[in-house]
């Protein structure tokens, strides 16, 4: 049984994949100094909650935040005895190399993302992943990531008008019923959302015509469901796609070990 977890600047997803789809998952938020033992005791408990009795023979580790490793690593040895498979280090193989400037540490999770799309989509995507950032991945025809963009994360720029601002509240995002707000926080989140929205579709316009090629856009993270219900900017959505790219990443190791 495998053990992936996805380690994001906001949150940690703990997914368990029989081989063929996803038994469980769990998700808690990212904190560097968690120990192995805690990490035990959060997935054990949850586990039992939900009567999962498997053994890990194998955990893949996807990580943004490099401290987080140590103690994952620990995790793994320590309560299953297993070396896990951690992108981004060179004994894990992608199934195709980064095309960047030399000395580029492209974010782990920006990989895996590519792998995963371009298994479930072939290549010319932009995967557009709405975390902690708003990343963009640009997949080539043949599957590699050959760059993308980085744009401030939605939460994290209501974040800076609270912090920067005495006058404005902390707010949490959703789709506002009008642009034009009539109170501060729909002037906030107006600005945010719809700001989102053309920083979306300018962007995706924009790499499409420096491809110059027709390209799929498809949408993940944690705050995607928000956007796919609001306009027709992704031609699909897909809330596992990070996990998915895991269990691409570990096959393609193992047959290729
Ligand atoms: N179900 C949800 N509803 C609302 N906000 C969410 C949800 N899941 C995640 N978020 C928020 O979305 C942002 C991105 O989350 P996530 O995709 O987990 O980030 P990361 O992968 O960078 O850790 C975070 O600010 C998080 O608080
Ligand atoms: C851009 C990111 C911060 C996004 O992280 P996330 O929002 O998933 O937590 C992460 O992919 C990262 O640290 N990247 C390194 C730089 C790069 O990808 O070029
Ligand atoms: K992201």
């Amino acid at each position: 049984m495998l053990l992936a977890i996805d380690c994001g600047n906001t949150n940690t997803v703990f997914s368990i994949w029989d081989g063929e789809s996803f038994i469980a998952t769990w998700r808690t938020s990212t904190e560097w100094q968690r120990t192995a033992d805690q990490y035990y005791v959060w997935l054990s408990t949850l586990m039992r909650f939900q009567d999962i009795d498997v053994v890990f023979d194998e955990v893949i580790i996807s990580s943004t935040v490099p401290r987080v490793v140590f103690n994952l690593r620990v995790f793994a040895d320590r309560y299953y005895g297993v070396r896990p498979l951690v992108v981004g280090k060179p004994e894990c193989l992608l199934p195709a190399a980064p095309r960047v400037d030399a000395g580029t540490q492209v974010g782990p999770d920006r990989l895996v993302n590519t792998a995963g799309a371009f298994d479930r989509h072939g290549g010319n995507l932009i995967v557009v992943d709405f975390g902690t950032a708003t990343t963009f991945d640009v997949v080539a025809e043949d599957g590699a990531y050959v760059g993308g963009v980085i744009s401030p994360g939605v939460n994290l720029s209501l974040e800076a008008l609270h912090n920067a601002a005495a006058a404005l509240p902390h707010v949490d995002i959703t789709k506002p019923q009008a642009v034009i707000g009539t109170n501060t926080v729909a002037c906030m989140q107006s600005g945010v959302f719809w700001g989102y929205i053309g920083l979306v579709r300018e962007i995706c316009a924009r790499i499409k015509a420096e491809r110059g090629l027709p390209m799929k856009v498809v949408s993940t993270g944690g705050l995607a469901p928000l956007f796919q219900q609001a306009e027709d900017l992704f031609d699909a959505f897909e809330d596992d796609l990070t996990m998915h790219g895991l269990t691409v990443i570990h096959r393609f190791n193992k047959e290729n070990a």
